[in-house]
């Protein structure tokens, strides 16, 4: 691969858009030839993040004003890290300009432009592009990414959700009734703004819930499930604020299909679940199933594009707990939209991640 693909990134100073930078100025096959704030607009990247000051001058790109015809010059591929309904705005004329685009906003997530009403309290901004947007999961829709020229950069919440749980209810292990999640996430999950809820004396040595019960991932947690059940699926999801930096704990309480109140009945289950994952992610460079006693912890994914999963089944209430650690700015957004990159491009789709 001797030709480098020119990508650029709109939204370059938010949380998402920074790691997105880290990822993609090391990465082997791209050039990153774009990068745009409005606040920033004639900085360079390390007047804006000290941490790339030691970046070649080369490297050292200046923020610009988001301009779709300059950017569609600049760039064949465009990240949007950009808050939802304003991602909208640039993938249409991007697109229109002959670029691919990859959004990490919720825009292009959900398939009916009335539940995006719904849940994000205005009309969708670009109902026409929802039936070619693919969501970009890889671990479940890598061939359609690989055709897709827009990308809708999953949730972070959603990924720590739904890739435990799908391979069990495609299976037909767990029930589809009944599931119950429950997520903390560190504070850079509500993106780099100062909004009083999110100052550090209010979060510091403190944890609450939030977004009860509707939160609007739900919309795109229940999408996909009831494509993975083939009917209509509806959870509990209680999100949490926790005083970390980075990283998303997830704990699902699902029911099992099949009743199970012996150690051999129990070890019956466990060996069909670990058939499951085995079959869903063995071969998943980012996918880490934990066997033995390990269970997730956000230490060992930080900085990662790993999600890492574990359950246990617990004989006394009949339920399945399953387990997910990752980082919400790594997996949960910058790194799973530069693996779908990698799949669009066609190059290794660990390039630039591990
Ligand atoms: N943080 C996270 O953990 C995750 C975030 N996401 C999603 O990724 C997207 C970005 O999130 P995050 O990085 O946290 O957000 P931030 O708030 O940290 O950054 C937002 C970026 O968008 C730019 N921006 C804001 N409004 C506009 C506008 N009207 N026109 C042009 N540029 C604008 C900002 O720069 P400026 O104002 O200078 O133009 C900034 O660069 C969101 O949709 C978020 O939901 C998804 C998964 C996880
Ligand atoms: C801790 C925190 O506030 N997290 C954000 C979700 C993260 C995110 O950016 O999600 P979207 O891409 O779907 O907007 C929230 O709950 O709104």
């Amino acid at each position: 691969m001797d030709k480098k693909v020119k990508v650029g990134i709109v939204g370059a100073s938010g949380y998402s858009g920074e790691e997105l930078v880290r990822l993609l100025l090391s990465h082997p096959h791209v050039e990153l030839t774009a990068v745009t704030s409005r606040q920033y607009a004639g900085q360079t990247l390390a007047q804006v993040f000290p941490k790339f000051g030691h970046l070649p001058q080369s490297k050292q790109l200046r923020f610009t004003e988001p301009n779709s015809e300059l950017l569609a010059k600049q760039a064949q591929l465009i990240f949007l890290a950009l808050p939802h309904g304003v991602s909208a705005e640039y993938a249409v004329p991007l697109l229109q300009l002959g670029c691919q685009v990859i959004d990490l906003s919720a825009d292009f997530r959900l398939k009916s432009a009335e539940i995006y009403k719904e849940f994000y309290a205005h009309d969708h901004p670009a109902p026409e592009l929802l039936a070619t947007s693919v969501y970009g999961l890889p671990e479940v829709y890598r061939s359609a990414i690989k055709k897709a020229t827009l990308i809708a950069s999953p949730g972070c919440y959603p990924t720590s959700v739904l890739l435990p749980t799908l391979p069990l209810l495609r299976a037909g292990i767990i029930k589809h009734t009944g599931i119950i999640a429950d997520s903390m996430s560190g504070v850079s999950g509500a993106g780099r703004k100062a909004e009083v809820d999110y100052l550090f004396v209010e979060c510091n040595e403190s944890v609450r819930p939030y977004g009860i019960p509707k939160h609007r991932h739900l919309s795109e947690i229940e999408q996909e499930l009831s494509v993975a059940a083939s009917t209509p699926v509806v959870i509990q999801f209680t999100p949490h604020l926790i005083p970390i930096n980075r990283g998303i704990l997830t704990t699902l309480y699902l029911a099992p299909e099949k009743h199970f109140s012996t150690v051999a009945e129990a070890e019956e289950l466990n060996r069909q679940i670990t058939a499951c994952y085995q079959a869903a992610y063995a071969n998943e460079p980012f996918v880490r199933i934990l066997e033995g006693k390990a269970l997730p912890d956000t230490k060992n994914v930080t900085g990662t594009n790993v999600i890492e999963i574990a359950w246990r089944l617990d004989h006394r209430t009949g339920r399945l707990i399953v387990m997910s650690a990752e980082d919400n700015i790594v997996k949960g957004a910058s790194g799973q939209a530069v693996q779908s990159m990698n799949i669009m491009c066609g190059f290794p789709e660990t390039a630039g991640l591990l």
